[in-house]
């Protein structure tokens, strides 16, 4: 019935609908998210970005349409399926840290990668080293109440990086940062991803932090709308050639690019 998602998509989707307990939330979502590539998700408050980035990781069940990851369908997974798919290839930063209070920034880091299996002394290195990228090495012995918000939210973006997942999601990743700290926290995420070829989906309303994207698409009421066409001023980072096409509106049915 449908045809196959390109191989080099690491990410695509056709026609997701999904409700909220009966209340509509995306009608028939189509895009594709390449290798290496960060996507950008924008679109005003209420219009969809959490939910198609809760499909697309595999959080949220589709109602209808499909999900695939590296060439293989996450929309038929069972909820065990969609958790050991999150648990073993995805990561994640939202707007809260959401760190262990007990334990230090350096173990917070650590903690996803002993918890799949790394050994002890590999994991606090591969910590230590997460934390110096993030520009929060001084934090390291220092638990999450000693710690300001912006600090925070670095280490959990260590945390969400180190294990070096094929694809992080952030959804409004600065939303509780003030502004400065928002565009600090933003580079440092991009630039560690990209240096790492890991995939990055970013949903934020805030269309000036989407500007560190290769790529932006934008929701309006659960649906992609054309990008604007001018481009955003002060992008820092042109598409990778394959995706250098701006995001169209996709039919029903097409991916965005
Ligand atoms: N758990 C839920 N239960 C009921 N309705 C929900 C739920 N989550 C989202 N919605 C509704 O679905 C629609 C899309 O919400 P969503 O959170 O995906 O949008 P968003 O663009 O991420 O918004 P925000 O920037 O405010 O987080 C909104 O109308 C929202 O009220």
């Amino acid at each position: 019935m449908s045809a196959a998602p390109p191989d080099n998509d690491v990410l695509w989707a056709r026609g997701i609908v999904k409700s909220h307990h009966g209340s509509p939330a995306l009608h028939g979502v189509s895009l594709g998210v390449r290798e290496g590539e960060m996507l950008a998700v924008t679109g005003p408050r209420g219009s969809g970005k959490s939910t198609l980035l809760g499909c697309l990781s595999a959080l949220l069940p589709v109602d209808e349409g499909e999900v695939w990851f590296n060439s293989s369908p996450v929309h038929t997974l069972g909820r065990a399926g969609r958790e050991k798919l999150r648990r073993e290839r995805f990561g994640f930063v939202g707007s809260e840290p959401h760190l262990v209070p007990e334990l230090t920034a350096r173990e917070n880091v650590a903690l996803p990668l002993l918890l799949a299996g790394a050994g002890h002394k590999a994991s606090y290195t591969a910590a230590g080293e997460w934390l110096d990228r993030l520009d929060v090495a001084d934090c390291a012995r220092l638990r999450p109440a000693e710690l300001v918000q912006s600090q925070r939210q670095r280490i959990a973006v260590a945390r969400a990086l180190a294990p070096m997942p094929p694809v992080v999601f952030a959804d409004e990743p600065t939303a509780t940062l003030h502004h400065d700290a928002q565009d600090q926290v933003l580079r440092i995420l991009a630039s560690a991803a990209r240096s790492h070829q890991l995939t990055l989906v970013l949903a934020t309303h805030d269309p000036e932090l989407a500007r560190y994207a290769d790529r932006t698409v934008t929701l309006v009421d659960g649906r992609l709308v054309p990008a604007p066409s001018a481009a955003v001023p002060g992008a820092v980072a042109a598409a990778p050639s394959s995706t250098a096409a701006p995001a169209a509106a996709p039919a029903a049915g097409m991916t965005s690019r």
